[in-house]
C-alpha cells in the first residue's frame, strides 16, 4: 500500500548520476527518527524537505527501506527548516555556518526577505549587498523552478523532463506551453510530436492548430527517416500526415508552402513527382554529392607502371589476377574516388589486398575502416592491415545529445582537422547511411584517395539513406563490379546459392551440400527443437565454433519464430537459471548473466574499457552501437548496473535504466545481422508477412554465414522468398543530387566504362 511521508533529506548514501538512482536519508518524519529511502530522482537537494509518496519494503541486508515512487519538495515551513534549507549547500556561498547567522537574525521572516527585501540580507555580518543579490536570485530561481516544476506535473511531464524543459525557456515556458507547445519537440530531445501533441490537447489548442499540422508534418518526415528514407513523396507524406493528426488532407497544402519559405522543408521533382525532404536531410545529400564529386579528381599514373606493378603483385601474392580486378587496381590508382562492387566469392578482398599492396609499394599512408566492429574485425583478418570502425576513425568523442546539431556524431576528424592519410578503404559500404557517410565525407580532402567497397544487393543501411546503391546508380563515378566466381568460391554452396538467390533462381535442396542444408520441419516448435539441438550438439563440432558463435536469424520480431520469442525460448536451454547468476527484469525481458545480448541503438556517450592482464585498463573510449553483441557478465542489484564484455573485448557498464537499450541475441533479426559474420547461421521459416519474406532478405542471412548455412522450416516459404522480389521501397535521392551536380559543373566523369 502506497503511504505517504514528510521530511527532509539529510544526508545521501549513494547516488549513480547517469540513472539517478539515490539512497538517502530522510530525517524529521513523523514516525521515524531516520529513515533509508531509495529510488531513482533527477536531482535531489541535500536539506530540502520533501513530500514523498511510496511503499516500505524489507531489503535482505539493509533492512527497512522507503521506495519512494515519486516526492515533491516543499518549502520550509520552519527555522530549523529553513537553516537547512539554506546552508545544505544548494545556494552558492552559503553555508552551514552563514545560514544560520542568516536565521538567527531573520527568523521566520527569512525567506519572505529573501524573496521581498534580498538587499536586507548585507544586514547579516559576512554578506555584502552584491553578495545579498546573488543569493536572492539563487532561491528565486529555485523557487521559480519548483512552481514550473509543478505547472509541468500537471501535464503529466516526469521531472526530469520538466527540468530540461526549464532550463531551456525559463519563465516564457508558461506562454510557450500555452501558444505553441510543438515548439517542444523540435527544442528539447526527448520530447517528441507525441507529448507535445498531447500537450497541446491538455492546453486545448485546436486539432487543426497550424503549429499542430506543421508539427505533424516534421514529425512525418522524421517517423520516415526512422525507415531509412530521407524524404517522401508529396502525396504520402499528405496521407501518412492526415492519419496521424486526424484531419484532412487539404489542409496540409499551405503549410507545405509556409515550411519551404520558413526552410524547414525542401521540395524536389523527381521522375515527375514532387518529393518533399525535411531541409536537414536535403542538405545532408547535397553537400554529400558535393564532396563525392570534389573527391572524383583524376590523377593518372603511368599505364606501364601500374601495369608492371600489377604483375609484381601477382607474383609476389602467387595470384593471376582477373581483368576486372586488373581494371579496379588501375581506377584505384588513377581516381581520387572508386568504388568496387559484387557478390560474395567475386574477389573483393583479393582485389582489396591487391589494391593495398599497389599503395605500400607507394610508401602510401592507407587506412582502412568499416561501419561495424564485427566488420571491421573482418577486414583486420582479411587483410592482415588493422581496421577499424569509420567511427573511430574519425575519432567519435562523447559530446552529449544535446549539445549535437541533427542525428550526426560530433567527430575530432572533419573538415578542419581532416584525416592524414594518402588512401581510405571503406569495406561493407551497404551498411553507411547518409549521416555516417557526410561524417566521413566531411573528414576526407581531395587528394586523399577513397575507394568503397560493399555489394549492392544487400539490405540498404538501418539508417536513412541509400548510400552505396545511390552512388553507383548515379553512374558518375568509376565503379568496377566484379560478377566472376572464383573457383574455391564456387565450391561452396553458400557462394553459388546466394548468387542464384540474388538472380531469382531457385535452390536445389537435396542436402548433398556440405555448407548448405535444408531441414523440412513445419511446425513452430519442432523447429525450435531441432535449432537448440543444431546449436547444442551438431553445429559446434561441425565448423568447429562454441555454441554462442552459432546465429539463428529470422525475419521477424514477432510471431511463433519471431525473434522475441525464440530469445525467451533459447535462452532457457542455452543459458538456464542457476545458482549465482543473477536476473534482471527490463519491460517483458529478462536478463541473466551470461546472456548473449546485443546493443540495439546508437550511443555515442556509453564509455567502454579494454582491461589487459589483471583487468588493468588499457584503452577507453566512448560510443557503443546498433548490432555490437557481447555476453552480459555481471549484473549489480545494488549499484543497478550490468557490465556487457563485447566480442572486440570492449567492457561497458549500463545502468538498469540502459538495459532498454540491449536486448537477448540467441535470434536476431536479419536486419541486424547486416555486416556480420559467423562460422554458422540457422534459418528458422516457417511463415509471415509477405513484406519480410522477401529475396533481398534471404539473400543478406544466406552471405552472413562463413562455414554452414542451415535452414529449418517449409521449402515453400523459402522457394517463394526467392521469388519475392518486393522489397520495401527506400526514399533515398542521392544519385540525383549527384547527376544534378556533376551536370551542373560539366563533369562529365562516366562510371569507368571507358
Ligand atoms: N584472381 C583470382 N584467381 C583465383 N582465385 C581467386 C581470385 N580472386 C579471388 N579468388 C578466390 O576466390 C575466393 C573469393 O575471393 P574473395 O574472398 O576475395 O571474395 P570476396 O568478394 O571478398 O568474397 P566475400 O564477400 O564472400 O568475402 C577466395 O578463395 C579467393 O582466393
Amino acid at each position: 500500500m502506497s503511504e505517504t511521508v514528510t521530511g527532509y533529506i539529510d544526508h545521501v548514501i549513494f547516488r549513480n548520476e547517469d540513472n539517478g538512482y539515490t539512497v538517502m536519508v530522510l530525517k524529521g518524519t513523523k514516525k521515524e527518527e531516520e529513515l533509508t529511502c531509495v529510488g531513482s530522482f533527477p536531482a535531489i537537494t541535500q536539506g530540502a524537505s520533501i513530500e514523498a509518496t511510496g511503499v516500505y519494503i524489507h531489503h535482505p541486508v539493509y533492512g527497512k527501506q522507503f521506495q519512494i515512487s515519486s516526492f515533491t519538495e516543499k518549502m520550509p515551513e520552519d527555522t530549523y527548516g529553513i537553516e537547512r534549507y539554506l546552508g545544505s549547500g544548494a545556494i552558492r556561498g552559503i553555508g552551514a555556518a552563514l545560514a544560520a547567522r542568516i536565521v538567527r537574525k531573520f527568523g521566520d521572516d527569512t525567506l519572505r526577505i529573501v524573496e521581498e527585501e534580498p538587499e536586507r540580507l548585507a544586514e547579516v555580518k559576512g554578506i555584502s549587498e552584491k553578495k545579498a543579490r546573488e543569493i536572492a536570485a539563487q532561491v528565486s530561481e529555485k523557487a521559480e523552478m519548483r512552481k514550473v516544476m509543478i505547472f509541468l506535473q500537471k501535464y503529466g511531464i516526469s521531472l526530469n523532463l520538466g527540468a530540461k524543459i526549464y532550463q531551456k525557456y525559463k519563465e516564457s515556458v508558461y506562454t510557450i506551453l500555452q501558444e505553441n507547445p510543438y515548439r517542444l519537440a523540435e527544442d528539447i530531445s526527448g520530447v517528441g510530436f507525441k507529448i507535445a501533441d498531447e500537450i497541446a490537447a491538455r492546453v486545448g489548442i485546436h486539432a487543426d492548430s497550424d503549429y499542430r499540422i506543421r508539427s505533424g508534418m516534421l514529425y512525418t518526415l522524421l517517423q520516415a527517416s526512422g525507415e531509412g528514407h530521407t524524404y517522401l513523396p508529396r502525396e504520402q507524406l499528405f496521407t501518412r500526415c492526415a492519419r496521424l493528426l486526424g484531419v484532412d488532407e487539404s489542409y496540409m497544402e499551405k503549410h507545405l508552402m509556409d515550411m519551404v519559405i520558413d526552410r524547414k522543408l525542401v521540395l524536389k521533382e523527381k521522375s515527375g513527382e514532387t518529393i518533399v525532404y525535411p531541409a536537414q536531410y536535403y542538405y545532408l545529400e547535397l553537400n554529400t554529392a558535393r564532396m563525392l564529386n570534389e573527391l572524383n579528381i583524376v590523377c593518372p599514373e603511368d599505364k606501364e607502371l601500374v601495369r608492371h606493378r600489377i604483375e609484381l603483385i601477382e607474383k609476389e601474392t602467387g595470384t593471376v589476377l582477373d581483368e576486372m580486378q586488373k581494371r579496379a587496381i588501375t581506377e584505384a590508382a588513377d581516381r581520387g574516388l572508386f568504388i568496387l562492387t559484387g557478390g560474395p566469392g567475386t574477389g573483393k578482398t583479393t582485389t582489396i589486398n591487391a589494391i593495398i599492396r599497389f599503395f605500400e609499394g607507394e610508401g602510401a599512408e592507407i587506412r582502412l575502416a568499416a561501419p561495424t566492429g564485427r566488420a571491421a574485425k573482418r577486414m583486420t583478418e582479411t587483410t592482415g592491415y588493422e581496421a577499424q570502425t569509420i567511427h573511430r576513425l574519425l575519432e567519435l568523442n562523447g559530446m552529449p545529445e544535446e549539445e549535437r546539431d541533427g542525428h550526426s556524431a560530433k567527430f575530432e576528424r572533419n573538415a578542419q582537422n581532416p584525416l592524414e592519410a594518402d588512401v581510405i578503404i571503406i569495406d561493407e559500404m551497404s551498411m553507411v547511411d547518409i549521416h555516417l557517410m557526410h561524417s566521413l565525407l566531411l573528414a576526407v580532402v581531395a587528394g586523399t584517395r577513397l575507394i568503397l567497397v560493399g555489394d549492392e544487393n544487400q539490405l540498404p543501411s538501418v539508417g536513412p539513406g541509400n548510400v552505396l546503391r545511390d552512388i553507383i546508380r548515379s553512374r558518375c563515378f568509376p565503379v568496377v563490379e566484379l560478377t566472376k566466381i572464383f573457383r574455391q568460391a564456387s565450391e561452396s554452396d553458400i557462394v553459388v546459392n546466394a548468387h542464384k538467390i540474388n538472380k531469382g533462381e531457385q535452390v536445389q535442396i537435396n542436402n548433398k551440400s556440405r555448407d548448405f542444408f535444408f531441414l523440412k520441419r513445419y511446425d513452430a516448435d519442432i523447429i525450435i527443437r531441432v535449432v537448440i539441438a543444431l546449436i547444442q550438439e551438431k553445429l559446434p563440432r561441425y565448423v568447429d565454433a562454441k555454441p554462442f558463435e552459432i546465429q539463428v536469424l529470422t525475419p521477424m520480431r514477432k510471431g511463433l519464430l519471431g525473434v522475441e520469442r525464440l530469445n525467451q525460448i533459447l535462452q532457457r536451454y542455452l543459458n538456464p537459471p542457476e545458482d549465482g547468476k543473477s536476473e534482471r527484469a527490463v519491460g517483458d525481458r529478462l536478463f541473466r548473466t551470461g546472456d548473449k545480448v546485443m546493443q540495439i541503438r546508437n550511443n555515442y556517450q556509453m564509455e567502454w574499457e579494454i582491461r589487459g592482464r589483471y583487468g588493468v585498463v588499457i584503452e577507453k573510449g566512448v560510443g557503443v552501437f546498433n548490432g555490437d553483441t557481447g555476453i552480459l557478465r555481471e549484473i549489480n542489484e545494488f549499484a543497478e548496473t550490468a557490465e556487457v564484455e563485447f566480442e572486440d573485448g570492449r567492457f561497458a557498464m549500463y545502468s538498469f535504466k540502459q538495459l532498454e537499450e540491449l536486448e537477448l541475441a540467441y535470434a536476431i533479426t536479419i536486419h541486424k545481422s547486416q555486416g556480420s559474420e559467423y562460422p554458422a547461421v540457422i534459418l528458422p521459416l516457417l511463415s509471415g508477412p509477405q513484406m519480410l519474406l522477401n529475396r533481398n532478405l534471404l539473400y543478406t542471412a544466406v552471405t552472413r554465414a562463413r562455414k554452414c548455412v542451415t535452414v529449418v522450416g517449409n521449402e515453400e516459404t523459402f522457394a517463394e522468398m526467392i521469388r519475392n522480389e518486393k522489397q520495401q521501397k527506400r526514399y533515398s535521392a542521392l544519385d540525383e543530387r549527384i547527376r544534378e551536380l556533376s551536370e551542373t559543373t560539366g563533369d562529365n566523369n562516366t562510371d569507368g566504362e571507358e
